[in-house]
Parts: C-alpha cells; sequence; structure tokens
C-alpha cells in the first residue's frame, strides 16, 4: 500500500463522483457468465445444424482476450472470429433470437440480466467504507455510469441506496450526452450535486474516465487500477491508488477553527504537493523573515545563507518564483540576492519584475507625504528610547521593539498611536515584534499575489499557487490561495488561527521542501524530454 496516501478534505471539495463497474461494484462475474451461456449455447446449436465441433467458451481465456472491456457487439465479433465464424452484422434492434452479431449481442445482454438477477453482483467494500467516511465528513457523492443497466447492477449490489444523485446510461440518453471520454456525465453530476467541478473529485477504474475527469476540469482525479494499468491511468490522473483503502478522508476544518498546530507537515505530505501539480506548474511565492533566513534582533542582520540563495534561484529555472516582503522592496532585493525573480517590497506595495523594472501599481504613491511625516514624528518620539528602531520601507514604517525591554514595549506602542492619531490616511499592523505603520487601503501581500498572478497570466486552472511565509501578514496571501493553492505556514511556538494548509517547522525545512520542489520539477522536464 502506498504511504502517501492520497486525501480528500472536506476544506478543499464538497462532492466525490464515483463510476460504477469495477469501481463501486463488482460485475465481471456476471459479464463472464452471461458471454459463456449465450456463446456456449449458440455454438451448441450450431454445432447440432452444420456438423461442425467448437470449443465452448472459456471464461479463463477467452473472456479478457476477446470480450473484456469492449462494446457489445465487438467482442461477439472477436470471438467468434476465434472460433472461425462470421456472422452478418444485422441491426441493433435484433431480436435475440435472430444469427446475426447485434443478435447474439442481444441475446447476452439478456442472459446478463438473468444471472444478474439469479447470481446478484458484489461491491466493493473498501468503496462503502469511503463512501461512509465522505458523508461522515460532509462531502456529498454521486455515480456514474455509461451502462443502461447501471439501476439494475446497483440493485442487485445493495450498492443503490449509497450515493446522492446518479447519471446512467439512461440519464446521458435522455440528456443527449456523449460518452466517456467526454466529461459531460461527470459534470452533470456534479451539477446534480450543487458542486463544482473544481471542488469535486472523480474516481475511475478506466482510462477513458480519468480522461474525461481531467477534460471536465476536475480538482482531483484518483485513478483506481484494478487491471495492471498504472502508467496509462496516470496519463491523465492526478493520483492512482491499487484500492480505495488507500485515500484518507479529512473533515473541514474550517479556517477560523484551524491552528497552526493542526497543520501536517509539508514535507511528510509532499507526494500530496506533487498530485496537486500533475500536469500543472506552481508558481512559488516566498516571504523573507522567518522564511528564508531566521528571525534575528536586528532587520539588517537577517542574511540569507548561500545554500538558500541557491536553491530559490536554482527553483527559479522552472517555475516563476516572487519574493513578497513586508521589508522595503530594494532592501529584500539586495538582501536575497536572487537573480531574475520577481519582488514585492512594502507587503505588495512596491512589485519589481525579473528585469528590476517597477511594475505599474501606483497605489501607494499619494500616501508618501504621511509616510514621511509619520516617519519624522516616529524618530522625533522614539530614537531616545533604548532599542527601539524606526525602519522605513518605501510604503510603509515598520517600529522594532524587540530589543526594548518589555517594561517600556507599551511605551513604544504609545508613542505609533499618538504618530497614528495624527494621520488620517494610515493604518496600524502588527507582526513579529513590530508595529507598522502603512497606507489605509485594501491592500496586502494577499491582494499583491492576486494581482501578480493576473499581471503574469498565471491566474489559471494550470498554475497552482504555493505561499510560503511566516507571520501574521503572511495570512493575508495565505488566506487568498487557501482553494486554488497551497499555503505554507512556517511554524511558531504559539499556535493561533491560519489559512495553511501545511506547516515546516523552520528555514532548514522551507529549505528542504524548496529543494525537493526543485528536483521534483527538473526530473518531470527531463522525462517530458525523453
Ligand atoms: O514579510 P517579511 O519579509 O517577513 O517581513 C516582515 C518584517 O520583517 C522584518 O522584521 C522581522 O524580522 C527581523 C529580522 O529577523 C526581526 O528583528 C523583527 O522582529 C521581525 O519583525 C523587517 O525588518 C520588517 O520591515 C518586515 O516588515
Amino acid at each position: 500500500m502506498n504511504s502517501n496516501r492520497p486525501i480528500i478534505s472536506a476544506s478543499q471539495f464538497d462532492a466525490v463522483i464515483f463510476d460504477m463497474d469495477g469501481v463501486v461494484t463488482q460485475t465481471a462475474h456476471v459479464h463472464a457468465a452471461a458471454w459463456k451461456k449465450m456463446f456456449d449455447s449458440y455454438l451448441q446449436q450450431r454445432s447440432e445444424r452444420t456438423g461442425e465441433q467448437y470449443e465452448p467458451f472459456s471464461v479463463e481465456a477467452d473472456y479478457t482476450r476477446y470480450v473484456d472491456g469492449k462494446p457489445r457487439y465487438d467482442g461477439v465479433r472477436d470471438f467468434l472470429k476465434s472460433r472461425g465464424i462470421e456472422l452478418p452484422e444485422g441491426e441493433s434492434g435484433d431480436g435475440p433470437e435472430k444469427e446475426t452479431i447485434c443478435g447474439l449481442g442481444n441475446r447476452k445482454n439478456s442472459f446478463f440480466q438473468e444471472v444478474l438477477e439469479e447470481q446478484g453482483a458484489q461491491r466493493y467494500e473498501t468503496t462503502v467504507e469511503l463512501i461512509e467516511k465522505l458523508k461522515r465528513a460532509g462531502i456529498k457523492t454521486a455515480i456514474i455510469s455509461a451502462s443502461k443497466n447501471a439501476r439494475k447492477v446497483l440493485k442487485a449490489a445493495n450498492a443503490h441506496d449509497l450515493f446522492d444523485a446518479r447519471v446512467d446510461g439512461l440519464d446521458a440518453e435522455e440528456m443527449g450526452l456523449p460518452g466517456k471520454p467526454a466529461p459531460d456525465v461527470f459534470v452533470a453530476a456534479a451539477e446534480k450535486l450543487g458542486a463544482a467541478p473544481a471542488r469535486s473529485v472523480v474516481v475511475e477504474d478506466s482510462q477513458s474516465g480519468v480522461q474525461a475527469g481531467r477534460a471536465g476540469g476536475f480538482g482531483l482525479v484518483i485513478g483506481v487500477d484494478r487491471s495492471n494499468q498504472r502508467e496509462e491511468l496516470a496519463r491523465y490522473a492526478d493520483v492512482v491508488v491499487e484500492d480505495l483503502a488507500e485515500v484518507k478522508v479529512e473533515k473541514n476544518n474550517q479556517s477560523s477553527e484551524k491552528t497552526t498546530d493542526d497543520l501536517p507537515c509539508a514535507l511528510d505530505r509532499f507526494n500530496d504537493v506533487t498530485c496537486r501539480l500533475k500536469n500543472r506548474q506552481p508558481a512559488v511565492f516566498l516571504d523573507y523573515d522567518g522564511t528564508l533566513t531566521p528571525i534575528v534582533d536586528r532587520p539588517e542582520d537577517a542574511v540569507i545563507t548561500e545554500e538558500m540563495r541557491q536553491t530559490v534561484q536554482d527553483l527559479a529555472d522552472y517555475c516563476t518564483v516572487a519574493i513578497v516582503s513586508g521589508r522595503d522592496r530594494r532592501d529584500v532585493e539586495q538582501l536575497a540576492g536572487v537573480k531574475r525573480i520577481h519582488y514585492a517590497g512594502s507587503h505588495g506595495f512596491d512589485i519589481a519584475d525579473p528585469e528590476g523594472r517597477t511594475m505599474e501599481n501606483r497605489q501607494g504613491e499619494a500616501f508618501l507625504p504621511a509616510l514621511d511625516q509619520a516617519e519624522k514624528a516616529l524618530h522625533e518620539r522614539l530614537d531616545s528610547l533604548e532599542g527601539a528602531q524606526v525602519e522605513r520601507k518605501k510604503f510603509a514604517i515598520a517600529v522594532h521593539f524587540r530589543r526594548v525591554p518589555e517594561s517600556q514595549h507599551a511605551q513604544v506602542e504609545q508613542a505609533v498611536d499618538e504618530v497614528l492619531a495624527q494621520s488620517k490616511d494610515l493604518r496600524k499592523t502588527g507582526g513579529k515584534m513590530i508595529h507598522e505603520l502603512r497606507p489605509d487601503i485594501d491592500w496586502d501581500k494577499g491582494r499583491a499575489l492576486r494581482w501578480l498572478l493576473e499581471k503574469l497570466n498565471l491566474n489559471r486552472r494550470d498554475v497552482v499557487p504555493i505561499y510560503i511565509g511566516d507571520d501574521l501578514t503572511d495570512e493575508d496571501a495565505l488566506r487568498e490561495i487557501e482553494q486554488q493553492g497551497i499555503g505554507i505556514l512556517v511554524r511558531d511556538e504559539e499556535a493561533r488561527p491560519t489559512h495553511a494548509r501545511y506547516a515546516l517547522e523552520d528555514t532548514a525545512e522551507v529549505r528542504i521542501f524548496l529543494r525537493k520542489l526543485h528536483d521534483f520539477l527538473e526530473e518531470r522536464e527531463e522525462e517530458d524530454e525523453e
């Protein structure tokens, strides 16, 4: 069993759509018995008439070879050919008594229905267990099938009551839906459940089925490999399992309830990350302080290690990378020293492209006079206070109190509040041992991230934004990509609510994660080139 099990999380998905045959029900033995009954009786009649002897239908040898998975009439034709028999095609309306390809096919179908009634069908109990877990997690389920016998099969397998919605062969005919690999039946099932395809999962055991799931823009496509076709399924599936017992279900951890302590480790779940990246490209957004460098006493001492710098630089060869910092853009550009990437400074008010050209985003300019005034007033009040540090960024001012004795922290805050009171254009935000004054407009790291995605034409289904950050201001960005992307928090000792999905413990783990991501993308590109 795969130790990196795929996860269906209620925070990410509203619905799961199951294919019937091979995923929920096991009807191969029913089909095999019906084929045998039909072919053997036909061969017997023919022998009596012609005097020729024919080898009867063998379930072991002939089923997979001539009829399994094939449209009904193709199966009849191919098996008869193996016995040296050729028959006219006939028409789909031919009665079961007719000696035509269609007639014998229809005879098999009526035997199938008889055998189904006599012997029943079986269901995969691990699939049923998964459906029950999904229900408990509040995730809706639907069943789809191309078969016009689906209702009978489900009833025979005692699986007819398991689902919230159904789109089978009869429904598809009535609705005029094309079959797989067209995605229409899956999309219709999602619609019946009131779920968007992007927030729905498709579970399929056939190649045309996973292809349909991918074509429909479903958020996750799980291939179930029942017949040794892992590679073929993996062409379109995000993940392939041998059995649905491998799939985990996570109940909804509403962001407001979820805390940093609840997050699984992004390194342990790296397989989930690569699953999300199947046929998609990441766009990586990185915070600086606390993420690429450990937090230190003085902001000017937060120097990136050469190893980290090189890792980010290498990653930038394979995907879009941006450093999104609260620092002044030029300051963080210099400290990070990574070339040919995007930089967003002052919490996203100041953005430059990989050539260092400022990107058009002029919202902060109007606030420069207010910031200049506030900077002056803060220096007047705080320069004499031991340990206090006023850090001017182009579009924000940080007041650091990490080195101020705790007994004087209130004094720092009071000074900041007094300066704030003098300006109607600024607002106060917090961070790690800092107070910040920023333009009082609806702009933050999250808005900047969205702006960059739009600007770089990365706001697409085949792009997965990944954001890594540690501070409160990073939550704006983590919230922005909560559904669409992968948010990773660099954890602190103290737990707090978060919009991240995974956690890393420190900057060393951030580097390992980024290196693994680089290696994954590099390997994938090499494989694509082969
Ligand atoms: O968005 P970021 O890149 O994480 O920037 C947030 C703030 O980081 C810096 O301050 C923090 O790191 C300092 C150095 O480790 C530390 O001394 C301070 O206590 C932290 O708050 C930076 O100086 C600020 O301008 C950024 O807003």
